[in-house]
């Protein structure tokens, strides 16, 4: 890898520009990813918010779903924001019947976990590896992390109320996981943390 690595973002659907314009103030080389050929050229991949079912049906119509597994299980850094989160799980609950995942995290995620739209929300979380105050987090239609397998290291739990200790932010490896939206905060900590994990620093 050159010193500017090339990070694409997922553009099956969703909320790519929001990842691309964030990457691209971090110094990276952001692009669009729509073709199989395209991942062989970053360094590391966003898979964007959005809908999860949707992207999923459309990875598998761009033949997209098999080269993708293969470059997660050869090692491509990733990082899945919402949706992006309930792509990267091995595992989901309350997915539709035919809903298929990329996979590679060792986690079961539940999909829609906080409630319908109405109940989208705002909140502070404590991010391992993020320095300062605690990261603004929006939450949209969002998965919660049910449970994780050994080798899945937790980064962010929520801490008020009834929602207390349910598990938004994981690593394993070369792939990080949020079921919050910091693409939409203007806060662009947890981008420059998966910078540095596709730099091979973190
Ligand atoms: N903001 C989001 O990405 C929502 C995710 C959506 N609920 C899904 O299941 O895909």
């Amino acid at each position: 890898m050159t010193a500017t690595p090339t990070i694409g973002v997922l553009a099956l659907q969703g909320d790519t520009a929001e990842h691309l314009r964030v990457l691209d103030g971090l110094g990276v080389t952001a692009v669009p990813v729509l073709r199989a050929a395209e991942l062989d050229g970053v360094d590391g991949l966003v898979i964007p918010g959005g809908e999860s079912t949707t992207m999923s049906k459309l990875a598998a119509r761009y033949e997209l779903m098999e080269p993708l597994r293969k470059h997660i299980r050869e090692g491509m850094p990733a990082y899945g924001t919402c949706a992006g989160m309930i792509l990267l799980a091995d595992r989901i609950i309350d997915g539709t019947a035919d809903q298929q995942t990329i996979g590679g995290i060792d986690m079961t995620v539940r999909r829609n976990a906080f409630g319908r739209q109405t109940e989208s929300f705002e909140g502070r979380v404590a991010i391992d590896g993020v320095d300062g105050p605690d990261v603004d987090a929006v939450f949209i239609r969002a998965p919660w992390v049910e449970d994780v397998g050994p080798g899945v290291h937790v980064l962010g739990q929520l801490t008020d109320g009834d929602r207390a200790d349910r598990i938004v932010a994981v690593r394993q490896g070369g792939l990080l996981a949020t079921s919050f939206h910091p693409e939409l905060t203007g806060d662009a900590r947890i981008h420059r943390l998966f910078v540095d994990m596709v730099k091979g620093k973190v």
